[in-house]
């Protein structure tokens, strides 16, 4: 299974990726002030970015992988709904400009969308998992951030990322180099929130 081994071969890069201090900050309550509401104002964009990929990965990929790919399209299009919900509670201003880390990762998605389907595909997987276990480190989450960590850890999240992974692992090879860029990606994305506060 390609994806069960990209996670056993790599572990130094998964723990990097998914113990950053900003999700420790998230769970004990330390993280700096504004933190968060940068990095949700830069995952609006992200999760943007993200669907504009998923959607032409939908396009190309084989019948099998259709189901899991438009349902995960349309958790995304929720996503940014929700995001935008927030936005007005919050007192965010989504229309802020994309900071580094933002722009570099939707470049890594642009350079996917020219990859062939099992890298593409293989990268989607990196994607959600490595978001799903970032936020299982922060769980339950302090109290002001309880709600938000329920959200990116629930149930039907993690059995979305099972399906991607039996896509890829259907299409077979490894695609080592795109994950560990997607794992570098996350660090920078989370490095950025961290010390935009
Ligand atoms: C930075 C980042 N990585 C992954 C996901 C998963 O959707 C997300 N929303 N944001």
């Amino acid at each position: 299974m390609p994806t069960s081994e990209l996670l056993r071969d790599h572990p130094a890069a998964w723990d990097h990726a998914t113990r950053h201090r900003f999700l420790l900050g998230v769970r004990d309550g330390t993280l700096p002030a504004g933190a968060f509401d940068t990095w949700l104002v830069q995952d609006h964009h992200y999760v943007g970015d993200l669907l504009r990929f998923q959607a032409r990965l939908l396009a190309r990929a084989p019948r099998a992988a259709q189901a899991v790919l438009a349902g995960g399209a349309v958790a995304l299009v929720e996503e940014l709904a929700w995001f935008e919900q927030l936005a007005g509670r919050r007192g965010l201003v989504l229309g802020a400009p994309r900071l580094p880390a933002t722009a570099a990762y939707g470049e890594l998605l642009e350079r996917l969308d020219a990859a062939d389907v099992p890298a593409a595909l293989t990268g989607l997987w990196a994607i959600e998992r490595v978001y799903l276990d970032a936020w299982t480190t922060a769980a339950p989450g302090a109290q002001e951030y309880a709600g938000y960590v329920e959200h990116w850890t629930a149930p039907a999240f993690a059995g979305y990322v099972d399906g991607l992974a039996a896509a890829a692992d259907a299409l077979g090879g490894r695609h080592d180099d795109v994950v560990l860029e997607v794992l570098g990606a996350e660090v920078a994305f989370w490095d950025t929130a961290w010390a935009a506060a």
